[in-house]
């Protein structure tokens, strides 16, 4: 997904000649390599502050609008239209219409600068996407309906997407909309809620028989309304809803890894990370204290620290890479090389099927899930792995460290001792010291 972070007023660089369109009554407006230059006498008497009345000082008649931020533009009614996203603080976007008389300009002329300024300002993202919405009234600390209808639904509205919004009723009810979803219907499906729903959509869509197809088939994006929001601080760069969604409407797609997790027989599919001891329960012993938001985990976190519970177990794993320096080298040199646009072709068949990734030819024969490479927790660990006991297990966290590396087919570890000594403290960032980080084929 595109970049996400604020968007400053850019200052205007000197517009081309063929990029600038002059509309009567003194407005123009023009094309830079990243913004659209709006010149217009009457916005400066509107933004002119007044006192009793009497317009006082002067104001810029110049609007700068980063490309990023240019939701839509068409001629309607006799009228040029610009839709825009205004960044009204560093926390919230706003969608605004900007409307000029044509008059006597050529619609000719007007029609293909429309034509530029969508081809700049969308890039090689997909317009007017078709959306599949799906809101969870209960996450987080409640409050997703809000967060839809006044943060993002106008932003997807101006950016002209089609809709189709679900407010979930029960627990679940995701996995039930997304294993009937007719995947030709949507370009995106997007949850409103924490990383509890996106969950829901991909366990959805890795039931049906044509698992594979409609899981390459249908983007999953995230607007963050729950308490912890990591899929869209990954996927978006933000967890603030307006710009998620300005994130989700020039966003591009990107294959992303899944694992499955199995409890038995029954198989899961896990996008983010997997964790057993103390982060786990801060999670699911918190429940009762989502009016809390995201500092309910700080709170469950120190409750738990404090009780020093262990979690003992066995642990087996087959190691690619052991050592730190190995593994942050190995991360740079994914980071460098991701190019989210070109990565599934360039990739290979061979690396596809190794990682056990789909291959073109089988989302095309739309089957459902690869087989299990390594099979059950209920089958013989293979020969090459290494099991260890681990009596005073704290935490173990395993999983995509950052989605933004895209699909690497590798799982990194995190395993943490219960008991740190008293003089290491107890600041978070201490206890998650990678004391045996390492990465698993
Ligand atoms: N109407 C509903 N009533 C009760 N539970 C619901 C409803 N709709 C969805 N759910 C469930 O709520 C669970 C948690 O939701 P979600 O992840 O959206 O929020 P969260 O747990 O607050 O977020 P986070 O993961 O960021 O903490 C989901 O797994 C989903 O099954």
């Amino acid at each position: 997904m595109a970049d996400a972070t604020p968007v400053a007023i850019a200052p205007a660089s000197q517009p081309a000649t063929s990029d600038v369109l002059i509309l009567t009554k003194g407005v123009s407006l023009s094309l830079t390599r990243d913004s659209l230059i709006v010149k217009d006498k009457t916005h400066a008497r509107r933004q002119r502050k007044k006192l009793c009345g009497v317009g006082l000082g002067s104001a810029s008649t110049e609007l700068s609008i980063p490309l990023y931020n240019v939701l839509w533009a068409e001629i309607s009614s006799g009228n040029l239209i610009v839709d825009f996203a205004d960044p009204v603080s560093k926390k919230h976007l706003r969608a605004v219409k900007l409307s000029y008389a044509l008059d006597d300009t050529a619609p000719t002329v007007v029609d293909a600068w429309v034509g530029t300024l969508l081809d700049q300002a969308y890039g090689t993202a997909q317009r007017k996407k078709r959306a599949k919405v799906l809101v969870n009234p209960h996450a987080g600390p409640g409050g997703a309906d809000k967060t839809w209808e006044n943060d993002v639904k106008p932003l997807f509205e101006a950016a002209r997407m089609s809709l189709d919004v679900v407010r979930t009723k029960f627990s679940g009810e995701a996995i039930e909309i997304c294993e009937k979803l007719d995947i030709n219907a949507y370009d995106v499906l997007i949850p409103c809620s924490g990383d509890g729903l996106p969950y829901e959509c991909i366990n959805g869509l890795g039931k049906r028989p044509d698992a594979r197809k409609a899981l390459h088939q249908i983007a999953i994006a995230h607007i963050p309304c729950g308490s912890g929001n990591a899929m869209s601080c990954n996927l978006n760069g933000t967890y603030r809803p307006s710009f998620a969604a300005l994130a989700i409407i020039k966003g591009v797609r990107m294959p992303m890894d899944l694992m499955s997790v199995t409890q038995g027989d029954r198989r899961m599919l896990s996008f983010l990370s997997q964790s057993v001891g103390i982060i786990a329960e801060c999670d699911l012993g918190t429940e009762n204290l989502r009016w809390l938001g995201a500092a309910r985990f700080n709170v469950g976190l120190i409750q738990r620290i404090f009780s020093k519970k262990l979690y003992p177990c066995d642990i087996s794993m087959k190691v690619e890479i052991p050592e730190k320096a190995d593994i942050k080298a190995h991360y740079k040199r994914e980071r460098n090389g991701c190019d989210h646009t070109t990565r599934r072709e360039n990739g290979g068949a061979r690396e596809a099927s190794l990682a056990g990734e789909s291959t073109s030819s089988d989302v095309d024969s739309g089957e459902g899930l690869p087989p299990l490479r390594f099979g059950t927790v209920n089958d013989k660990i293979p020969d090459d792995w290494e099991t260890a006991s681990y009596d005073k297990l704290g935490n173990f966290y395993c999983g995509n460290v950052s989605i933004n590396l895209a699909s690497k087919s590798q799982l990194c570890f995190l395993i943490l001792d219960a008991y740190l000594p008293r003089w290491r403290g107890w600041h978070p960032m201490r206890t998650f010291l990678p004391r045996h980080a390492l990465t698993m084929d």
